[in-house]
């Protein structure tokens, strides 16, 4: 039986991509921006947390990944003091664990939170704060680690990767690059890659959304990726025939020999133009494939959606049942930057057993 959205809002969910600066609550915008004087872009009317949200939505649904991050100005913008950022992260984890998500890893880049003054430091601090504040608020209900981005199209990833290094065991659990990826091959940072991997240190790199194959080429086999952030390109190296049968390339078939997770986010791809609806999102083929697919919203604020809304979706659009969700949610959890006994406990002791039980009242 289909579940409802209830249903799926209450399921477990694991979360791996989700970017601290594209999940703000408009209403918090405008408080942080008056604050601080933060010039907020013309809503063509009167400025309410409805109209925002919407200008963000409306402004992020471009077609191009280029637009698209335009609109982290207005967010990266207000999140400039310590406790703007605090409130921010406090407030993503409160909205996380309303959504029904138990285990979240949340990426922003530390470099964009300094334009006032703030260390680089101070910026990871401010974060761990307000994850703190929210995961204890929540009677422990989520685990939440951070992961810290850099930027690919400057050149601070070394930086980067040694304070991730140096926050490993105060709630940083990976590293990451993003930004336009057009121009801007992960092997620009291969020596942030090199130090990571001689520190043993987790990472993933976002490939294959916005660029195609060799982008994702690179990040697996020069740069060591563990996960392939989006990954959706993967689709070029696989040929369906019209006899259904499927042949995969080298390089597909080796995402999925070393079930290399791939962190798929199938509303923002349709808002970049990496996909054209939910039914025709490459996850169906890859799912089917039983490529390592995981299931995450990247940017809640301006895909104006939810791990529920993902979900819903899905299982509107491929009449996936609690089996198929549970399937993406072990399979992220399994994927997780967190040593191998918690990523263990969480399937056993919170996915399975609520899965189980929500089984039981579908059937
Ligand atoms: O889907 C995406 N692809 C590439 N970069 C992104 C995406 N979403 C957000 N960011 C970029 O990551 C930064 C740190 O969180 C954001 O400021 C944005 O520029
Ligand atoms: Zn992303």
């Amino acid at each position: 039986m289909t579940p409802t959205r209830e249903q799926v809002r209450r399921a477990p969910k694991v979360l791996l991509h989700d970017h601290l600066d594209g999940g703000l609550r408009p209403q918090t915008i405008i408080d942080l921006a008056a604050d601080n004087g933060h010039q907020l872009p013309d809503v063509g009317g009167e400025l309410t947390a409805e109209s925002l949200g919407r200008w963000f939505a409306e402004a992020a649904d471009s077609g191009s990944l280029e637009r698209y991050l335009e609109t982290f100005d207005h967010t990266v913008g207000v999140m400039q003091t310590g406790p703007a950022i605090t409130r921010v992260a406090r407030e993503c984890v409160e909205d996380l664990a309303a959504d029904g998500v138990v285990y979240a890893e949340i990426r922003y880049a530390p470099e964009q939170h300094v334009e006032t003054g703030l260390t680089l430091d101070e910026v990871v601090a401010a974060v761990q704060e307000g994850f703190d504040q929210a995961v204890v608020a929540s009677g422990n209900r989520i685990v939440v680690r951070q992961l810290l981005t850099a930027m690919r199209h400057q050149a601070r990833s070394m930086e980067i990767a040694e304070l991730a290094v140096a926050w490993r065991d105060r709630g940083v659990a990976g590293f990451d690059i993003a930004g336009a990826e057009a121009g801007y091959p992960p092997t620009r940072h291969l020596d942030a890659f090199e130090y990571l991997q001689r520190e043993n240190f987790h990472f993933t790199i976002h490939a294959g959304e916005a660029f195609g194959l060799p982008s994702i080429w690179q990040a697996i086999q020069w740069c060591g990726a563990d996960r392939l952030g989006h990954g959706v390109r993967i689709i070029d190296d696989i040929t369906v025939h019209d006899d259904g049968s499927v042949e995969l390339g080298l390089l597909a078939a080796y995402v999925r020999d070393k079930r290399i997770p791939l962190e798929m986010c199938p509303w923002s791809n349709i808002q970049t133009g990496a996909a054209a609806s939910i039914a025709e999102h490459p996850i169906g083929l890859l799912k089917r494939l039983r490529f390592r697919v995981t299931v995450n919203t990247d940017n809640r604020l301006m895909s104006q959606t939810s791990m529920t809304h993902e979900m819903t979706s899905l299982v509107e659009a491929f009449g996936y049942g609690l089996s198929d969700l549970e399937w993406f949610t072990i399979n992220a959890m399994k994927s997780a930057f967190l040593p191998f006994d918690e990523r263990f406990a969480l399937i056993s002791d919170v996915i399975k057993p609520a899965y189980a039980a929500l089984r039981g009242e579908v059937a």
